[in-house]
């Protein structure tokens, strides 16, 4: 497609009329169809037009590399935040983003306040700024506002002020009470001006970005025009560093829509092959890296975003999440995320805003399993990895491996009510160091399970291993010790008058605690049978404690 019309389905956002191609969600289906209306006021709101992009290709794509990064945080990040970073914690943060391999960092806005423009000076002084990291800086177009701007970025080897503006409809109405033509001057005069200011700063290589702010709620052929109208005044060069962001400044639609207007503005922008076409996606609907992902494979070379999604409202989107996205794919994320327990605790100091447990890939809880069908598969594809030795993952429920991002595997698997054999089973092995036959895993599951029912709450391992203790290591009798068990359990069938008989024996020599040998007996006593345990420095004295576990937990140890 090479016009700059919209194509002929799309409308301008905002139309108050219903789209014709509304899909009727279980319309169909007699259960959803008995859901009574709600007494919410949705009439408040309107839906969005669809481009409607007929041709688009993006869906057929597949991510190949990662992005050109750009961290927000300092800048987007921390103007979301009740109580705004200090001079040390912005300095903090901006080290682990170097550390963690961002070439583009906005450092702030220096017309917004006074710490913004210090932290700015402090960059230009200190020395801090590697030699391949760009420091990029907001600012709004007017142009009192981007003079100061250029001033505070001296001394500064390379930069990117990115100069924006809203283009929304409601925001020509109601901010600017503008009409588009008077908007796109405003845009036009900033650019200039921009451009005049950076050709005349000595010593710094300055990068301009343009980017229209609240895209998702502008009418695509006028976020167009305004983009190559820019463009054509900046009339970038191949040596030229020049960039268009398009913001989802309000997230206002789903994933598709946004990249079906990224492609068509790919398609359609000026000077395409000379510029980097960058996104800037929020999460107001809670897509924010869906509509990212999808944007990317419509075109977009870059992405600006936030460690974690901390940012305005629902937040930025989250640059952790999409590199480790990547991550997942194969593919080299480009960012050094091997430590995120230490990232996660660095931008939770410094923004003083906890990660949520189940925050994609670095939350305290997305490694762990609490449910028993996850936790048997888990131990047992965690078991095949090591027998095979294969190089791939392939371990059911854990996309990553939890080592590749500095989790160990201790916590991979946590006990409740709702926990099997199978969970119980690898806990014991690697925390105890007991491998237990599936016949002690039943009983153990049986009486665990029955247990937790009760008592609600998690199991840790020393627990465990105390439930465990009481149910198949009772105190052995010490009238017991030095006798043969099969002479015991023939004395005791003389005794009781059943029958009694060790079915099954499993030794595992060097088992844990103190490489005691542990050994497990199936016995039976007339109809019923039970498993044993028994772990001992001596092998006999194992056994025999076995053979005694057993009998005590068929209860049949009379006098
Ligand atoms: C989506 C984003 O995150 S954009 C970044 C938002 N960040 C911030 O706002 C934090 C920093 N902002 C600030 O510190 C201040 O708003 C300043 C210093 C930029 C401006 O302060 P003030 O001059 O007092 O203006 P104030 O913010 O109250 O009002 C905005 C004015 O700028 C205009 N304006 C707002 N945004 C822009 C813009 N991007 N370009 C040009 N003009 C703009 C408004 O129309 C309004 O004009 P008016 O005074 O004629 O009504
Ligand atoms: C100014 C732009 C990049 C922005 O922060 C937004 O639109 O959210």
């Amino acid at each position: 497609m090479t016009t700059t019309e919209p194509p002929a389905t799309a409308r301008p956002a905002g139309n108050s009329e219903p789209p014709g191609n509304r899909l009727p969600y279980g319309a169909r289906h007699r259960s959803a169809a008995a859901q009574r209306a709600s007494s919410m006021p949705a009439h408040k709101y309107r839906q969005y037009r669809p481009l409607g992009l007929p041709d688009r290709q993006w869906p057929d794509r597949v991510a190949t590399r990662a992005p050109l990064w750009c961290s927000v945080d300092l800048r987007d990040g921390n103007q979301a935040l009740l109580d705004p970073m200090t001079m040390a914690s912005r300095q903090e943060l901006f080290r682990l983003l170097v550390r963690l391999g961002f070439k583009e960092i906005e450092v702030g806005m220096p017309v917004s306040c006074r710490a913004d423009h210090d932290f700015v000076r402090w960059l230009a002084r200190s020395g801090e700024v590697p030699d391949d990291v760009t420091p990029q800086v907001l600012v709004p177009m007017r142009p009192d506002l981007i003079a100061e701007t250029v001033r505070a970025l001296r001394g500064l080897p390379r930069a990117i002020m990115q100069v924006f503006h809203p283009t929304s409809t409601v925001q020509r109405r109601v901010v600017f009470r503008a009409t588009r033509a008077e908007v796109k001057r405003l845009a036009l005069n900033g650019a200039e001006l921009s451009m005049r200011l950076r050709d005349g700063l000595p010593g710094t290589r300055l990068s301009l970005q343009y980017g229209p702010e609240s895209f998702t709620q502008t009418e695509p052929e006028f976020a167009l025009e305004v983009c190559n109208a820019v463009l054509d005044l900046w009339r970038p060069t191949a040596d030229d560093d020049v960039r268009i962001n398009l913001p989802a400044t309000v997230e206002a639609f789903p994933a598709h829509e946004f990249a079906d207007r990224i492609e068509w503005m790919h398609r359609n922008l000026v000077f395409r092959d000379r510029i980097l076409l960058g996104l800037h996606p929020h999460n107001d609907r809670g897509c924010g890296v869906a509509a990212a992902e999808a944007a990317l494979l419509a075109g977009a070379d870059r992405v600006e975003g936030t460690l974690f999604g901390n940012g305005e409202r629902s937040g930025n989107v989250c640059l952790v999440t999409l590199a480790m996205n990547l991550f997942s794919q194969g593919i080299d994320p480009r960012l050094e995320l091997g430590g995120l327990d230490d990232i996660r605790r660095v931008a939770e100091r410094c923004t003083r805003i906890p990660v949520a447990c189940r925050h994609p890939w670095a939350g305290e809880l997305v490694y762990t399993s609490l449910a028993g069908s996850h936790q048997d598969a888990i131990a047992k594809g965690l078991r095949d990895r090591d027998e095979s030795g294969s190089p791939l993952w392939e371990v059911p429920y854990l996309p990553i491996d939890p080592h590749d991002i500095g989790r160990d595997y201790q916590a991979l698997v946590r006990i409740s009510n709702q926990s099997g054999k199978g969970g119980l089973a690898y806990l014991m092995r690697t925390e105890h160091g007991l491998e237990l036959p599936r016949g002690v895993q039943v009983e153990l599951a049986e009486a665990v399970g029955r247990e937790m029912d009760d008592r609600g709450g998690e199991l840790d391992p020393a627990a465990l291993w105390r439930m465990f203790a009481r149910h198949f290591l009772p105190p052995v009798d010490q009238r017991w010790m030095g006798l043969d068990p099969e002479e015991v359990l023939t004395r005791l069938a003389e005794r009781t008058g059943v029958r009694v008989q060790v079915l099954d024996v499993i030794e595992q020599p060097s088992a844990t605690p103190a490489s005691a040998c542990a050994t497990f007996c199936q016995v039976r006593a007339g109809r019923r049978t039970k498993w044993g345990v028994g772990i001992a420095g001596d092998r006999a004295v194992s056994r025999l404690s076995a053979v005694y576990s057993g009998l005590h937990r068929l209860g049949a140890l009379v006098g």
